[in-house]
Protein backbone atom coordinates (compact mmCIF):
# COMPACT_ATOMS: atom_id res chain seq x y z
CA UNK A 1 0.00 0.00 0.00
CA UNK A 2 1.71 3.38 -0.89
CA UNK A 3 -0.06 7.00 -0.04
CA UNK A 4 3.08 8.58 -2.75
CA UNK A 5 3.32 8.85 -6.29
CA UNK A 6 4.99 5.82 -7.52
CA UNK A 7 7.38 6.57 -10.24
CA UNK A 8 8.17 3.99 -12.74
CA UNK A 9 11.34 2.66 -12.87
CA UNK A 10 14.24 4.28 -14.90
CA UNK A 11 15.43 1.84 -17.84
CA UNK A 12 17.57 -0.84 -15.70
CA UNK A 13 16.44 -0.19 -12.44
CA UNK A 14 14.65 -3.11 -10.49
CA UNK A 15 15.64 -6.50 -11.57
CA UNK A 16 13.29 -8.55 -12.95
CA UNK A 17 13.42 -11.74 -10.83
CA UNK A 18 15.87 -14.59 -13.05
CA UNK A 19 16.56 -18.08 -12.55
CA UNK A 20 19.84 -17.08 -11.37
CA UNK A 21 18.83 -14.76 -8.81
CA UNK A 22 15.59 -16.10 -7.13
CA UNK A 23 16.19 -13.51 -4.79
CA UNK A 24 14.22 -10.70 -6.79
CA UNK A 25 11.17 -12.65 -6.89
CA UNK A 26 8.21 -10.88 -5.41
CA UNK A 27 10.67 -7.67 -5.97
CA UNK A 28 9.06 -6.39 -9.44
CA UNK A 29 9.67 -2.83 -10.78
CA UNK A 30 6.67 -1.22 -8.81
CA UNK A 31 8.83 -1.67 -5.74
CA UNK A 32 11.11 1.23 -6.88
CA UNK A 33 10.53 4.44 -5.17
CA UNK A 34 10.34 8.39 -5.78
CA UNK A 35 13.50 10.41 -5.47
CA UNK A 36 14.01 11.35 -2.09
CA UNK A 37 17.15 12.42 0.52
CA UNK A 38 17.47 9.91 3.07
CA UNK A 39 18.35 12.23 6.55
CA UNK A 40 19.86 10.03 9.25
CA UNK A 41 19.81 11.94 12.46
CA UNK A 42 22.04 10.09 14.76
CA UNK A 43 24.86 9.22 11.96
CA UNK A 44 27.58 9.25 13.90
CA UNK A 45 26.12 5.96 16.08
CA UNK A 46 26.03 2.67 16.01
CA UNK A 47 22.54 1.86 14.23
CA UNK A 48 23.85 3.98 11.31
CA UNK A 49 26.52 2.46 11.01
CA UNK A 50 25.97 -1.34 11.48
CA UNK A 51 21.88 -1.03 9.83
CA UNK A 52 21.06 1.65 7.87
CA UNK A 53 24.22 2.67 5.67
CA UNK A 54 24.60 -1.55 4.85
CA UNK A 55 21.30 -1.55 4.20
CA UNK A 56 21.06 1.64 2.36
CA UNK A 57 23.84 0.31 -0.05
CA UNK A 58 22.58 -3.02 -0.61
CA UNK A 59 19.36 -1.85 -1.99
CA UNK A 60 21.84 0.53 -4.41
CA UNK A 61 23.46 -2.55 -5.21
CA UNK A 62 20.21 -4.19 -6.10
CA UNK A 63 19.08 -0.95 -7.97
CA UNK A 64 16.36 -0.76 -5.95
CA UNK A 65 16.67 3.03 -4.96
CA UNK A 66 15.18 5.79 -6.99
CA UNK A 67 17.95 8.04 -9.43
CA UNK A 68 17.56 11.17 -7.58
CA UNK A 69 18.97 10.11 -4.47
CA UNK A 70 20.95 11.13 -1.32
CA UNK A 71 21.68 10.32 2.11
CA UNK A 72 22.54 13.26 4.92
CA UNK A 73 24.32 12.09 7.71
CA UNK A 74 23.15 14.98 11.30
CA UNK A 75 24.82 14.52 14.38
CA UNK A 76 26.96 16.37 16.78
CA UNK A 77 31.18 15.65 16.10
CA UNK A 78 32.88 16.58 12.95
CA UNK A 79 33.03 14.33 10.43
CA UNK A 80 34.74 15.39 7.38
CA UNK A 81 35.30 11.69 6.05
CA UNK A 82 31.95 10.94 6.84
CA UNK A 83 31.20 8.75 3.28
CA UNK A 84 35.11 6.84 3.64
CA UNK A 85 33.97 5.78 7.51
CA UNK A 86 30.51 4.84 5.88
CA UNK A 87 32.19 2.87 3.47
CA UNK A 88 34.25 1.24 5.74
CA UNK A 89 31.12 0.45 8.19
CA UNK A 90 29.59 -0.86 5.03
CA UNK A 91 32.69 -2.94 4.01
CA UNK A 92 32.16 -4.50 7.56
CA UNK A 93 28.52 -5.25 8.08
CA UNK A 94 26.96 -5.49 4.35
CA UNK A 95 25.77 -8.65 3.74
CA UNK A 96 27.13 -8.67 0.49
CA UNK A 97 31.37 -8.43 0.44
CA UNK A 98 33.26 -6.84 -0.80
CA UNK A 99 32.37 -3.87 -1.81
CA UNK A 100 31.17 -2.58 -5.23
CA UNK A 101 33.25 -0.24 -6.01
CA UNK A 102 30.83 0.75 -9.14
CA UNK A 103 27.55 0.87 -6.79
CA UNK A 104 29.41 2.30 -3.76
CA UNK A 105 31.21 5.20 -6.12
CA UNK A 106 27.32 6.34 -7.39
CA UNK A 107 25.81 6.12 -3.74
CA UNK A 108 28.63 8.20 -2.51
CA UNK A 109 28.46 11.08 -5.04
CA UNK A 110 25.16 12.03 -2.99
CA UNK A 111 26.16 11.16 0.54
CA UNK A 112 26.98 14.14 2.62
CA UNK A 113 26.93 15.47 6.76
CA UNK A 114 25.71 18.10 8.59
CA UNK A 115 27.49 18.58 11.81
CA UNK A 116 25.19 20.10 14.58
CA UNK A 117 23.69 19.88 17.73
CA UNK A 118 20.25 18.68 17.57
CA UNK A 119 19.35 21.51 20.18
CA UNK A 120 19.92 24.36 17.97
CA UNK A 121 17.97 25.63 15.04
CA UNK A 122 21.43 26.36 13.42
CA UNK A 123 21.36 22.37 12.43
CA UNK A 124 18.02 22.87 10.37
CA UNK A 125 19.22 25.77 8.87
CA UNK A 126 21.56 24.30 7.13
CA UNK A 127 20.51 21.05 6.65
CA UNK A 128 17.36 22.92 4.91
CA UNK A 129 20.22 24.67 2.82
CA UNK A 130 21.87 21.34 2.38
CA UNK A 131 18.52 19.66 1.04
CA UNK A 132 17.99 22.55 -1.11
CA UNK A 133 21.56 21.73 -3.29
CA UNK A 134 20.62 17.99 -2.96
CA UNK A 135 17.48 18.84 -4.65
CA UNK A 136 19.36 21.01 -7.95
CA UNK A 137 22.28 18.62 -7.78
CA UNK A 138 20.84 15.31 -7.34
CA UNK A 139 17.39 15.64 -8.15
CA UNK A 140 15.91 14.80 -4.67
CA UNK A 141 12.29 15.95 -5.80
CA UNK A 142 11.88 18.19 -2.34
CA UNK A 143 11.15 14.84 -0.80
CA UNK A 144 12.56 13.31 2.38
CA UNK A 145 12.97 10.52 4.61
CA UNK A 146 13.87 11.80 8.98
CA UNK A 147 15.59 8.92 10.27
CA UNK A 148 15.91 9.04 13.83
CA UNK A 149 18.30 6.68 14.80
CA UNK A 150 18.45 8.77 18.52
CA UNK A 151 17.20 8.04 21.81
CA UNK A 152 13.41 8.31 22.67
CA UNK A 153 13.98 11.28 24.53
CA UNK A 154 15.32 13.50 21.63
CA UNK A 155 12.81 12.57 19.62
CA UNK A 156 10.37 15.88 20.44
CA UNK A 157 13.45 18.52 20.00
CA UNK A 158 14.55 17.28 16.53
CA UNK A 159 10.20 17.28 15.40
CA UNK A 160 9.92 20.47 16.51
CA UNK A 161 13.56 21.55 15.25
CA UNK A 162 11.89 20.58 11.59
CA UNK A 163 9.28 21.71 11.67
CA UNK A 164 10.40 25.15 13.25
CA UNK A 165 12.49 25.24 9.96
CA UNK A 166 9.38 24.18 7.89
CA UNK A 167 11.44 21.37 6.74
CA UNK A 168 8.27 18.68 7.64
CA UNK A 169 4.33 19.67 7.62
CA UNK A 170 1.52 17.84 7.26
CA UNK A 171 1.15 18.86 4.09
CA UNK A 172 4.35 16.66 3.38
CA UNK A 173 1.74 14.03 3.21
CA UNK A 174 2.75 12.98 -0.34
CA UNK A 175 -0.80 12.66 -1.64
CA UNK A 176 -1.58 12.90 -5.26
CA UNK A 177 1.96 12.48 -6.26
CA UNK A 178 3.55 15.90 -4.64
CA UNK A 179 6.21 15.44 -2.91
CA UNK A 180 6.73 14.04 0.88
CA UNK A 181 8.19 14.20 4.27
CA UNK A 182 8.28 11.67 6.06
CA UNK A 183 9.86 10.37 9.83
CA UNK A 184 11.12 7.71 11.22
CA UNK A 185 10.99 6.73 14.80
CA UNK A 186 13.22 3.87 16.30
CA UNK A 187 12.51 2.15 18.97
CA UNK A 188 11.91 1.94 21.81
CA UNK A 189 9.01 4.64 21.43
CA UNK A 190 8.86 5.98 24.87
CA UNK A 191 9.60 4.55 28.11
CA UNK A 192 5.89 3.61 28.96
CA UNK A 193 1.83 4.48 28.42
CA UNK A 194 1.86 8.09 29.14
CA UNK A 195 5.20 8.90 27.65
CA UNK A 196 4.32 6.94 24.32
CA UNK A 197 0.55 8.71 24.01
CA UNK A 198 2.89 12.23 24.72
CA UNK A 199 5.03 11.49 22.11
CA UNK A 200 2.18 10.34 20.11
CA UNK A 201 0.53 13.82 20.32
CA UNK A 202 3.68 15.75 20.06
CA UNK A 203 4.45 13.72 16.51
CA UNK A 204 0.34 14.06 15.58
CA UNK A 205 0.58 17.92 16.42
CA UNK A 206 2.92 18.73 13.89
CA UNK A 207 2.10 15.80 11.73
CA UNK A 208 -0.39 13.01 9.87
CA UNK A 209 -0.52 10.09 11.04
CA UNK A 210 0.80 8.58 7.95
CA UNK A 211 3.54 10.94 8.10
CA UNK A 212 4.72 8.61 11.07
CA UNK A 213 6.86 5.25 10.34
CA UNK A 214 7.47 3.89 14.16
CA UNK A 215 9.48 1.30 13.01
CA UNK A 216 10.55 -2.69 14.23
CA UNK A 217 13.11 -4.17 12.45
CA UNK A 218 11.54 -7.42 13.52
CA UNK A 219 8.56 -6.53 11.17
CA UNK A 220 11.14 -6.41 8.35
CA UNK A 221 12.53 -9.56 8.89
CA UNK A 222 11.70 -12.10 6.04
CA UNK A 223 10.89 -14.73 8.12
CA UNK A 224 8.65 -12.61 9.73
CA UNK A 225 6.70 -11.72 6.79
CA UNK A 226 6.57 -15.38 6.02
CA UNK A 227 5.18 -16.00 9.36
CA UNK A 228 2.13 -14.45 7.31
CA UNK A 229 2.56 -16.14 3.85
CA UNK A 230 2.46 -19.49 5.83
CA UNK A 231 -0.48 -18.54 7.88
CA UNK A 232 -2.59 -16.70 4.97
CA UNK A 233 -1.13 -17.86 1.87
CA UNK A 234 -1.48 -21.42 2.07
CA UNK A 235 -5.16 -23.18 3.20
CA UNK A 236 -3.92 -26.50 4.98
CA UNK A 237 -2.26 -24.27 8.12
CA UNK A 238 -5.20 -21.79 9.37
CA UNK A 239 -8.27 -24.24 9.77
CA UNK A 240 -5.34 -25.85 13.09
CA UNK A 241 -4.27 -22.71 13.75
CA UNK A 242 -6.46 -22.16 17.13
CA UNK A 243 -7.69 -23.28 20.27
CA UNK A 244 -9.46 -26.56 18.98
CA UNK A 245 -5.78 -27.84 17.78
CA UNK A 246 -3.24 -25.78 19.39
CA UNK A 247 -1.86 -26.95 22.94
CA UNK A 248 0.20 -23.86 23.56
CA UNK A 249 2.29 -21.46 21.90
CA UNK A 250 6.28 -20.79 22.49
CA UNK A 251 8.18 -17.74 21.77
CA UNK A 252 12.05 -17.29 22.07
CA UNK A 253 13.94 -14.44 21.02
CA UNK A 254 17.41 -15.69 22.91
CA UNK A 255 20.89 -13.88 22.02
CA UNK A 256 24.04 -15.34 23.46
CA UNK A 257 25.54 -11.49 23.49
CA UNK A 258 25.55 -9.51 25.97
CA UNK A 259 24.85 -5.69 26.07
CA UNK A 260 27.74 -5.21 23.70
CA UNK A 261 29.03 -1.97 25.10
CA UNK A 262 25.48 -0.63 25.11
CA UNK A 263 25.20 -0.43 29.58
CA UNK A 264 23.82 2.58 29.64
CA UNK A 265 21.31 2.59 27.47
CA UNK A 266 20.48 -1.21 29.00
CA UNK A 267 20.15 0.47 32.75
CA UNK A 268 17.52 2.35 31.61
CA UNK A 269 15.91 0.31 29.37
CA UNK A 270 16.06 -3.44 30.46
CA UNK A 271 15.24 -6.37 28.16
CA UNK A 272 11.55 -5.63 28.72
CA UNK A 273 11.14 -1.95 26.81
CA UNK A 274 13.83 -3.60 24.92
CA UNK A 275 12.43 -6.75 23.54
CA UNK A 276 9.42 -7.77 24.66
CA UNK A 277 7.63 -4.68 24.35
CA UNK A 278 8.27 -4.25 20.88
CA UNK A 279 9.64 -7.07 18.88
CA UNK A 280 8.28 -10.59 21.18
CA UNK A 281 4.53 -8.63 21.38
CA UNK A 282 5.01 -8.28 17.53
CA UNK A 283 5.93 -11.66 16.88
CA UNK A 284 2.77 -12.61 19.33
CA UNK A 285 -0.03 -10.55 17.14
CA UNK A 286 1.35 -11.68 14.02
CA UNK A 287 0.90 -15.69 15.37
CA UNK A 288 -2.45 -14.61 16.66
CA UNK A 289 -4.35 -12.27 14.64
CA UNK A 290 -7.39 -12.87 12.61
CA UNK A 291 -6.61 -12.78 8.55
CA UNK A 292 -6.95 -9.02 7.23
CA UNK A 293 -9.19 -8.38 4.68
CA UNK A 294 -6.59 -7.02 2.50
CA UNK A 295 -2.44 -6.47 2.43
CA UNK A 296 -3.61 -2.56 3.82
CA UNK A 297 -1.40 -1.01 6.26
CA UNK A 298 -4.34 -0.12 8.27
CA UNK A 299 -6.31 -3.67 7.58
CA UNK A 300 -3.13 -5.25 8.45
CA UNK A 301 -2.40 -2.97 11.85
CA UNK A 302 -6.35 -3.11 12.66
CA UNK A 303 -6.08 -6.77 13.23
CA UNK A 304 -2.57 -6.76 14.90
CA UNK A 305 -4.08 -3.91 17.18
CA UNK A 306 -7.36 -6.10 18.44
CA UNK A 307 -4.79 -9.05 19.69
CA UNK A 308 -3.41 -7.02 22.03
CA UNK A 309 -6.29 -5.70 23.07
CA UNK A 310 -7.37 -9.13 23.77
CA UNK A 311 -4.26 -9.63 26.06
CA UNK A 312 -5.22 -10.39 29.41
CA UNK A 313 -3.25 -7.73 31.92
CA UNK A 314 -0.82 -9.45 34.03
CA UNK A 315 -1.25 -7.24 37.16
CA UNK A 316 -0.86 -7.10 40.90
CA UNK A 317 -0.17 -10.85 42.06
CA UNK A 318 -0.74 -12.45 38.70
CA UNK A 319 3.11 -10.96 38.00
CA UNK A 320 4.26 -13.80 40.51
CA UNK A 321 3.05 -17.07 38.90
CA UNK A 322 3.09 -15.26 34.91
CA UNK A 323 6.47 -13.99 35.15
CA UNK A 324 10.04 -13.93 35.46
CA UNK A 325 12.75 -11.65 35.59
CA UNK A 326 16.62 -12.19 35.84
CA UNK A 327 19.82 -11.03 35.07
CA UNK A 328 22.99 -12.89 34.02
CA UNK A 329 25.79 -13.50 36.27
CA UNK A 330 29.27 -14.35 34.93
CA UNK A 331 29.34 -18.05 32.88
CA UNK A 332 30.45 -19.49 29.58
CA UNK A 333 29.41 -18.53 26.35
CA UNK A 334 31.00 -20.74 23.06
CA UNK A 335 33.61 -21.37 25.43
CA UNK A 336 34.87 -18.10 26.53
CA UNK A 337 34.60 -16.98 30.30
CA UNK A 338 32.12 -13.58 30.01
CA UNK A 339 31.59 -11.39 32.51
CA UNK A 340 28.24 -10.71 34.64
CA UNK A 341 25.59 -8.08 33.77
CA UNK A 342 27.12 -6.10 36.90
CA UNK A 343 30.53 -6.28 35.64
CA UNK A 344 29.60 -4.59 32.41
CA UNK A 345 30.90 -1.52 31.61
CA UNK A 346 28.16 1.99 32.61
CA UNK A 347 26.34 -0.62 34.69
CA UNK A 348 25.82 -0.46 38.75
CA UNK A 349 27.15 -2.98 41.10
CA UNK A 350 24.01 -3.36 42.45
CA UNK A 351 21.50 -3.21 39.32
CA UNK A 352 18.55 -4.59 39.06
CA UNK A 353 17.53 -4.28 35.36
CA UNK A 354 16.27 -7.25 34.10
CA UNK A 355 18.40 -9.24 30.96
CA UNK A 356 16.07 -12.12 31.07
CA UNK A 357 12.40 -12.29 31.16
CA UNK A 358 9.52 -14.94 30.61
CA UNK A 359 5.79 -14.63 30.60
CA UNK A 360 2.75 -17.19 30.24
CA UNK A 361 0.03 -14.37 28.71
CA UNK A 362 -3.74 -15.31 27.01
CA UNK A 363 -5.26 -14.04 24.42
CA UNK A 364 -8.56 -13.84 25.57
CA UNK A 365 -10.86 -14.08 22.28
CA UNK A 366 -12.62 -17.08 20.80
CA UNK A 367 -10.18 -18.33 18.61
CA UNK A 368 -7.53 -18.35 21.30
CA UNK A 369 -9.59 -19.11 24.90
CA UNK A 370 -7.60 -21.19 26.87
CA UNK A 371 -4.57 -21.27 24.94
CA UNK A 372 -1.41 -19.88 26.89
CA UNK A 373 1.24 -18.13 24.48
CA UNK A 374 4.79 -18.38 26.75
CA UNK A 375 7.42 -16.21 25.71
CA UNK A 376 10.92 -15.95 26.79
CA UNK A 377 13.98 -13.22 25.68
CA UNK A 378 17.20 -12.81 27.39
CA UNK A 379 20.84 -12.01 26.39
CA UNK A 380 23.89 -14.11 27.52
CA UNK A 381 21.45 -17.11 26.67
CA UNK A 382 23.07 -20.15 25.17
CA UNK A 383 22.55 -19.48 21.53
CA UNK A 384 21.29 -16.92 18.78
CA UNK A 385 17.92 -18.05 18.02
CA UNK A 386 14.46 -16.93 17.16
CA UNK A 387 11.51 -19.59 16.85
CA UNK A 388 7.53 -19.21 17.55
CA UNK A 389 6.56 -22.85 18.08
CA UNK A 390 2.61 -24.14 17.99
CA UNK A 391 2.69 -27.23 20.07
CA UNK A 392 -0.98 -29.04 19.09
CA UNK A 393 -2.67 -31.30 21.21
CA UNK A 394 -1.65 -34.37 22.10
CA UNK A 395 -3.53 -37.33 20.81
CA UNK A 396 -7.14 -37.96 22.55
CA UNK A 397 -6.32 -41.70 21.83
CA UNK A 398 -2.88 -43.88 21.41
CA UNK A 399 -3.74 -46.28 18.90
CA UNK A 400 -0.20 -47.79 18.41
CA UNK A 401 1.82 -49.54 21.00
CA UNK A 402 5.53 -48.02 21.25
CA UNK A 403 4.28 -43.99 20.46
CA UNK A 404 5.23 -43.28 24.14
CA UNK A 405 8.49 -41.67 23.08
CA UNK A 406 6.70 -39.75 20.14
CA UNK A 407 5.56 -35.80 21.50
CA UNK A 408 2.42 -34.11 20.08
CA UNK A 409 2.73 -32.33 16.75
CA UNK A 410 4.91 -28.75 16.77
CA UNK A 411 5.17 -26.40 13.89
CA UNK A 412 8.41 -24.73 14.23
CA UNK A 413 9.09 -21.31 12.95
CA UNK A 414 12.71 -20.46 13.14
CA UNK A 415 13.36 -16.87 12.51
CA UNK A 416 16.57 -17.11 12.92
CA UNK A 417 19.35 -18.44 12.24
CA UNK A 418 18.69 -21.25 9.87
CA UNK A 419 15.51 -19.63 8.80
CA UNK A 420 12.94 -22.23 8.22
CA UNK A 421 9.96 -23.89 9.07
CA UNK A 422 9.45 -27.29 10.65
CA UNK A 423 6.95 -30.03 11.33
CA UNK A 424 7.62 -32.75 13.74
CA UNK A 425 5.27 -35.77 13.54
CA UNK A 426 5.61 -39.20 14.36
CA UNK A 427 6.65 -41.81 11.82
CA UNK A 428 6.89 -45.48 11.41
CA UNK A 429 10.42 -47.32 12.41
CA UNK A 430 10.97 -49.27 9.70
CA UNK A 431 10.74 -53.14 10.90
CA UNK A 432 7.82 -55.62 11.37
CA UNK A 433 6.39 -54.37 14.51
CA UNK A 434 4.74 -50.52 15.07
CA UNK A 435 6.83 -48.85 16.51
CA UNK A 436 6.85 -44.98 15.76
CA UNK A 437 9.44 -42.31 16.12
CA UNK A 438 9.17 -38.42 16.09
CA UNK A 439 10.62 -36.88 13.12
CA UNK A 440 10.60 -33.65 11.24
CA UNK A 441 10.04 -32.16 7.80
CA UNK A 442 12.16 -29.39 7.40
CA UNK A 443 11.79 -26.25 5.00
CA UNK A 444 15.43 -24.54 4.85
CA UNK A 445 14.87 -20.10 3.61
CA UNK A 446 18.33 -20.48 2.45
CA UNK A 447 18.38 -23.58 0.81
CA UNK A 448 14.95 -22.40 -1.45
CA UNK A 449 16.00 -19.33 -1.75
CA UNK A 450 19.93 -18.48 -1.57
CA UNK A 451 22.09 -17.80 1.12
CA UNK A 452 22.14 -13.66 1.14
CA UNK A 453 17.77 -12.71 2.20
CA UNK A 454 17.64 -8.72 1.96
CA UNK A 455 18.52 -7.29 6.02
CA UNK A 456 15.18 -6.24 7.62
CA UNK A 457 16.28 -2.81 7.38
CA UNK A 458 16.65 -2.76 3.85
CA UNK A 459 13.14 -3.83 3.42
CA UNK A 460 11.96 -1.61 5.59
CA UNK A 461 13.79 1.84 4.39
CA UNK A 462 12.57 0.82 0.89
CA UNK A 463 8.68 0.68 2.11
CA UNK A 464 9.17 4.26 3.76
CA UNK A 465 10.53 5.41 0.33
CA UNK A 466 7.27 4.15 -0.70
CA UNK A 467 5.22 5.11 1.65
CA UNK A 468 4.07 1.59 2.69
CA UNK A 469 3.37 1.62 6.54
CA UNK A 470 2.40 -1.98 6.50
CA UNK A 471 4.96 -3.02 8.65
CA UNK A 472 5.09 -0.43 10.75
CA UNK A 473 3.94 0.25 14.07
CA UNK A 474 0.80 2.44 14.34
CA UNK A 475 0.07 4.85 17.20
CA UNK A 476 -2.42 3.18 18.83
CA UNK A 477 -0.83 -0.36 18.43
CA UNK A 478 2.49 0.70 20.25
CA UNK A 479 0.68 2.48 23.01
CA UNK A 480 -1.77 -0.79 22.99
CA UNK A 481 1.53 -2.51 23.78
CA UNK A 482 2.73 -0.48 26.60
CA UNK A 483 -0.74 -0.76 28.07
CA UNK A 484 0.24 -4.64 28.42
CA UNK A 485 3.26 -3.97 29.84
CA UNK A 486 3.15 -1.23 31.96
CA UNK A 487 1.24 -3.28 34.27
CA UNK A 488 3.69 -5.92 34.58
CA UNK A 489 6.14 -3.11 35.87
CA UNK A 490 3.53 -2.00 38.10
CA UNK A 491 3.15 -5.68 39.63
CA UNK A 492 6.91 -5.79 40.14
CA UNK A 493 7.38 -3.32 42.05
CA UNK A 494 3.80 -3.57 44.63
CA UNK A 495 4.92 -7.25 44.50
CA UNK A 496 8.54 -7.05 45.15
CA UNK A 497 9.47 -9.38 43.02
CA UNK A 498 12.59 -11.09 42.55
CA UNK A 499 15.26 -10.52 40.21
CA UNK A 500 16.55 -14.37 39.39
CA UNK A 501 20.12 -14.91 38.25
CA UNK A 502 21.33 -17.04 35.49
CA UNK A 503 24.46 -18.05 34.73
CA UNK A 504 25.49 -16.61 31.17
CA UNK A 505 25.53 -19.06 28.39
CA UNK A 506 22.54 -21.52 30.11
CA UNK A 507 18.74 -21.21 28.71
CA UNK A 508 17.91 -18.85 31.64
CA UNK A 509 16.78 -19.03 35.30
CA UNK A 510 15.34 -22.45 37.06
CA UNK A 511 12.04 -20.41 38.00
CA UNK A 512 10.94 -19.92 34.51
CA UNK A 513 10.76 -23.53 34.34
CA UNK A 514 7.12 -22.99 36.26
CA UNK A 515 5.67 -20.73 33.57
CA UNK A 516 6.01 -23.39 30.98
CA UNK A 517 5.19 -26.72 33.08
CA UNK A 518 3.79 -29.50 32.77
CA UNK A 519 6.20 -30.16 29.32
CA UNK A 520 8.86 -27.34 29.72
CA UNK A 521 10.55 -25.02 27.61
CA UNK A 522 11.67 -26.75 24.02
CA UNK A 523 15.42 -26.96 23.38
CA UNK A 524 16.06 -24.91 20.28
N1 LIG B 1 22.26 0.10 17.82
C1 LIG B 1 21.35 -0.84 17.54
O1 LIG B 1 21.64 -1.98 17.20
C2 LIG B 1 19.91 -0.50 17.62
C3 LIG B 1 19.50 0.76 18.00
N2 LIG B 1 18.18 1.07 18.03
C4 LIG B 1 17.72 2.39 18.44
O2 LIG B 1 18.30 3.39 17.60
C5 LIG B 1 18.54 4.57 18.32
C6 LIG B 1 20.01 4.96 18.15
O3 LIG B 1 20.82 3.94 18.65
P1 LIG B 1 22.41 3.93 18.49
O4 LIG B 1 22.82 4.27 17.11
O5 LIG B 1 22.85 2.64 19.07
O6 LIG B 1 22.85 5.13 19.47
P2 LIG B 1 24.28 5.80 19.61
O7 LIG B 1 24.39 6.26 21.01
O8 LIG B 1 25.35 4.94 19.05
O9 LIG B 1 24.17 7.10 18.66
C7 LIG B 1 23.51 8.28 19.03
C8 LIG B 1 23.69 9.32 17.95
O10 LIG B 1 22.99 10.50 18.32
C9 LIG B 1 23.86 11.61 18.21
N3 LIG B 1 23.50 12.62 19.19
C10 LIG B 1 23.13 12.40 20.47
N4 LIG B 1 22.81 13.58 21.06
C11 LIG B 1 22.98 14.54 20.12
C12 LIG B 1 22.77 15.94 20.09
N5 LIG B 1 22.32 16.60 21.15
N6 LIG B 1 23.03 16.59 18.96
C13 LIG B 1 23.48 15.95 17.88
N7 LIG B 1 23.71 14.62 17.84
C14 LIG B 1 23.44 13.93 18.94
C15 LIG B 1 25.23 11.06 18.46
O11 LIG B 1 26.16 11.94 17.91
P3 LIG B 1 27.63 12.16 18.51
O12 LIG B 1 28.08 10.80 18.92
O13 LIG B 1 28.34 12.74 17.36
O14 LIG B 1 27.48 13.07 19.68
C16 LIG B 1 25.13 9.73 17.71
O15 LIG B 1 25.28 9.97 16.34
C17 LIG B 1 18.14 4.26 19.78
O16 LIG B 1 16.82 4.68 19.98
C18 LIG B 1 18.20 2.75 19.84
O17 LIG B 1 17.30 2.24 20.79
C19 LIG B 1 17.23 0.15 17.65
C20 LIG B 1 17.58 -1.12 17.24
C21 LIG B 1 18.94 -1.57 17.24
O1 LIG C 1 16.36 -3.97 18.76
C1 LIG C 1 17.22 -4.71 19.18
O2 LIG C 1 17.44 -5.86 18.54
C2 LIG C 1 18.67 -6.54 18.68
C3 LIG C 1 18.42 -7.94 18.14
O3 LIG C 1 18.12 -7.84 16.77
P1 LIG C 1 18.41 -9.06 15.80
O4 LIG C 1 17.91 -8.59 14.49
O5 LIG C 1 19.90 -9.30 15.84
O6 LIG C 1 17.65 -10.23 16.35
C4 LIG C 1 19.10 -6.60 20.12
O7 LIG C 1 20.41 -7.16 20.21
C5 LIG C 1 19.13 -5.21 20.69
O8 LIG C 1 19.41 -5.27 22.09
C6 LIG C 1 17.82 -4.52 20.49
O9 LIG C 1 17.96 -3.13 20.81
Amino acid sequence: MSEGKEKKPAEGQGEAPTEANPLREGMPEERTAAPAALVIFGASGDLTRRKLLPAVYNLALSRLLPGGFAVVGVARRPKPDFADDMREAVNKFSRRRPIDDAAWGELERGISYVQGNFDEPETYKALGAELERLDKERGTGKSRVFYLAVSPDQVPGIVRGLREANLVTPAGAGRNGDHFERIVVEKPFGEDLESAHDLNRELGSHLAESQIYRIDHYLGKETVQNLLVLRFGNTIFEPLWSRQHVDRVELTVAEDIGVEGRGKFYEQVGITRDIVQNHALQLLTLVAMEPPSSWDANAVRDEKVKVLRALRPITGKAVLDHTVRAQYAAGVVRGEHVPGYREEPDVAKDSKTETYVALKAHVDNWRWSGVPFTLRTGKRLAKRVAEVVLHFKPLPHGLFRGQDGTQPNALVMRLQPDEGISLRFAAKVPGSGMALRGVTMDFRYGAAFGSSTPEAYERLLLDVLRGDATLFTRSDEVEAQWRFIDPIFAGWASEHAKVASYPAGSWGPEEADALAAPRGWRRP
